[in-house]
């Protein structure tokens, strides 16, 4: 185990946010974050990643607490160039230049890695920002809706990022409204609904437990009243 929520919550001053949740995530596994609009994820995502501090409840780290993290939506100075930028964040998070040019040819902007970030589209701007979440050791990525902006190829092969990095033993959580993008990569999905945790295990248990044939239906008759 990575990391144990217990009695997690944060109550913003609006009385919303997120009710307190229990849930644990496993080593090498894949973990769906599903849940509508202000259903939370964001909220724990920021308690996940300290960005924030809750106002109840403890999070008990089994694994550093060191956290790669893919922001949804990232102000990158355009000025700088994707070089440039790798460059900034990898030598905060000790990667070489190497490692650096690597992931920039994983992420297809090494030829363009000297162009100004300002000259990308949106989706140039979301694949810099997972070559950024890739740098560096924690046990533990986060991407919050991280196939925003991207188009079909470039989802596949963020598919294919997140399961090669399952198999070296790290564990992913990821946050989406796409459910079928879910489906087909998750081991485990944490669902969201009004600030509360309404399913939460194995996809195939819970599927199986609910009498639903895919997250699209749990996910609906989780959040029907
Ligand atoms: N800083 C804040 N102050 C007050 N309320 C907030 C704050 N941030 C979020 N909320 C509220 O907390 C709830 C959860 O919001 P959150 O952003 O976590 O949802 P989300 O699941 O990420 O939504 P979306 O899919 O729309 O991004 C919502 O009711 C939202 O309005």
């Amino acid at each position: 185990m990575i990391v144990e929520a217990q009695g997690l919550a944060q109550q913003y001053a609006n009385g919303r946010g997120l009710q307190p949740v229990d849930f644990t995530l496993q080593q090498g596994t894949i973990t769906a974050l599903a849940g509508g609009n202000g259903a939370g994820k964001s909220t724990l995502i920021r308690l996940l990643t300290a960005q924030d501090q809750q106002s109840a409840g403890q999070l008990v780290w089994h694994a550093s607490s060191e956290v790669r993290y893919m922001p949804d939506d990232v102000d990158f100075p355009t000025t700088l160039t994707a070089a440039e930028i790798m460059e900034l964040l990898g030598s905060l998070k000790k990667v070489s230049l190497a490692e650096q040019h690597a992931l920039l040819q994983r992420v297809g902007l090494y030829e363009v890695r000297k162009q100004k970030v300002q000259q990308f589209s949106k989706g140039m701007r979301q694949r810099l920002n997972l070559a950024q979440s890739l740098m560096g050791k924690g046990q533990l990525l986060i991407l919050d809706e991280p196939t925003n902006g991207l188009d079909p190829y470039w989802i596949a092969k963020l598919k294919e990022m997140m399961v090669a990095e399952r198999e070296r033993g790290c564990t992913v959580l990821f946050s989406t409204h796409l459910l079928s993008f879910a489906e087909e990569l998750a081991d485990d999905v944490l669902i969201l609904h009004e600030g509360k945790l309404v399913a939460n295990g194995a996809l195939h248990t819970l599927l199986q437990q609910h009498h639903t044939a895919n997250l699209e239906q749990l996910w609906l008759q989780q959040i029907t009243p």
